[in-house]
């Protein structure tokens, strides 16, 4: 069975609960639902934290196992060579996903340090861009 991991960084715990017109009224446990739901033959494997070392602690534990990454790493996007360097390090091909269109915000957010280690990015399609990501990960070909 193929299996995905989907990682989600800071504050991404609070989707459904704050900022909806940033990030709309769902979270992301409920999106997830039929996000597996649409791929009942896939093995999602979802993951958060609020903290850099976790994220690339558990890059570092299912990076060489699983068949891709979804990452939207939040924050660290914008501030983390370390993550970076733990996409870089594992094997599981990674799509940087960001809710927001990132580019119509602050210039602070125009910067990604993962989008280099990645296969692509989707942005500002709100939660649409995960399965996007997915749907690329279980192509066949890169
Ligand atoms: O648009 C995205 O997905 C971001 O990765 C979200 C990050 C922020 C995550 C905060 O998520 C919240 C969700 C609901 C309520 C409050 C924050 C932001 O720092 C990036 O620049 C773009």
């Amino acid at each position: 069975m193929k299996q995905i991991l989907i990682i989600n960084g800071p504050n991404l715990n609070l989707l459904g609960k704050r900022e909806p017109t940033i990030y709309g009224n769902r979270s992301f446990v409920e999106y997830l639902e039929t996000l597996e739901a649409q791929f009942p033959d896939v093995q999602l494997r979802y993951f958060q934290s609020n903290h850099e070392g976790e994220l690339i602690d558990k890059i570092h534990e299912l990076g060489f196992d699983v068949d891709g990454i979804v990452i939207n790493a939040g924050a660290y996007t914008h501030t983390s060579i370390a993550i970076a360097d733990a996409l870089s390090a594992v094997t599981a091909p990674a799509v940087e996903v960001h809710i927001s269109n990132v580019h119509a915000r602050e210039s602070f957010r125009h910067h990604s340090y993962l989008s280099a280690k990645c296969k692509g990015v989707v942005v500002g399609l709100g939660l649409l861009g995960y399965e996007m990501a997915v749907r690329y990960l279980l192509r066949s070909e890169y």
